[in-house]
């Protein structure tokens, strides 16, 4: 006897684009963006409109195919997190081998068009990410290590050597400091999300920093990834890869980001606070690396 396959009713295309990450994809793809407009121009000539143009294109497919993926391995923990329980497959609106077929489709497609019409090393930059975030972070790791996204989160920071490489045909220091400026970012990122989102990942069993080591640890470790991230932030100015408006910019938004990390890091989790510092530090991070990169073009096209 077969077990009754419940039927569900077609899912619509809010929930495929619901799959696919919306909002994270747009930091994503703006760094990769950015990546490429931060790349000189080869023998005289920079990279033709259209080709860019596809280039980006398939950065945003390839993080809503990996996106999608994602959430076709996880519906079991999303379905016990309050974040996540709404997301199409926990909530009953997709079954998971559309969501499957979906990631698979997106994700070869994005690559091997990043082949065809851009160029190998980005096309291969572009398939490691995917597999990256797929399979090392999602499958391997997410649910063994609280250095889960230490090492995972690694598939965030190519998209700036992926813009890079569409643009050169070549991955060069400045963009190789950008991948790096993103890995080192992701702890303190996603940890200080993690401090306020604690029971949900307790919940649902998932060895998050702040679950399985606790909070002081955690703390600790925000201010700890800080370090690095801050000098690696702010080197391409005095290594001579950019020019002073990137000097300035980097160095006043890497303060505040020190100094926001500085009150996360020393500070005990107050019941009323009413913006806790974490908090704060989860928003900010995601507009310093907006502030950050568009700093890059900015003085690349505008002030050079
Ligand atoms: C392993 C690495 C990472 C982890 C575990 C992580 C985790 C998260 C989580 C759980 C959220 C909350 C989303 C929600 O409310 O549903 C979030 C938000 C966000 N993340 Fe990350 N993140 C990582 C890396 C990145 C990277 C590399 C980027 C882009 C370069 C990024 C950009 C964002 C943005 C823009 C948001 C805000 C989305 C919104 O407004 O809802 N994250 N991140
Ligand atoms: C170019 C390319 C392929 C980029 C892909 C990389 C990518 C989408 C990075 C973002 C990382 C991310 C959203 C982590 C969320 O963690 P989670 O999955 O643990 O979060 P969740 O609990 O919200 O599902």
């Amino acid at each position: 006897m077969t077990a009754a396959v419940p039927l569900l009713p077609p899912a619509d295309w809010r929930d495929f684009l619901a799959l696919t990450k919306p909002r994270v994809m747009t930091l994503v793809v703006f760094t990769g963006l950015c990546g490429m407009l931060a790349a000189p121009a080869v023998d005289g000539r920079g990279i033709d409109p259209v080709i860019g143009f596809t280039a980006i294109l398939c950065i945003a497919l390839a993080a809503g195919a990996a996106g999608a993926l994602n959430q076709w391995y996880e519906a079991d923990i999303d379905a016990l997190m309050r974040r996540t329980a709404k997301r199409p497959l926990p909530d009953g609106r997709m079954d998971r081998q559309s969501a499957l077929h979906f990631g698979v489709g997106l994700g070869a497609f994005s690559v091997i068009l990043m082949g065809l019409a851009v160029n190998l090393v980005s096309a291969a930059i572009l398939a490691t990410s995917i597999l990256f975030y797929v399979l090392v972070y999602t499958v391997w790791l997410k649910r063994r290590t609280p250095q889960n996204i230490v090492i995972g989160g690694a598939a965030g920071a190519f998209p700036p050597l992926i813009g890079w490489a569409a643009a050169t045909g070549s991955v060069a220091l400045l963009p190789l400091l950008l991948f790096l400026l993103v890995f080192l970012w992701t702890p303190p990122h996603f940890w200080a999300l993690a401090l306020f989102v604690k029971t949900d990942y307790a919940n649902a069993g998932v060895p998050m920093l702040p679950v399985v080591a606790g909070e002081r640890v955690t703390r600790r470790q925000i201010g700890l990834y800080t370090i690095p991230m801050a000098i690696v932030a702010v080197a391409p100015w005095p290594l001579g890869l950019t020019g002073w408006f990137y000097g300035a910019v980097s160095i006043a938004m890497t303060a505040a980001f020190a100094w926001m990390a500085v009150v996360v890091a020393t500070r005990r989790q107050q019941p009323d606070d009413a913006m806790k510092p974490e908090k704060l530090l989860f928003k900010f991070s995601i507009l310093y690396l907006f502030g950050m990169f568009g700093a890059l073009v900015v003085d690349r096209w505008v002030l050079a």
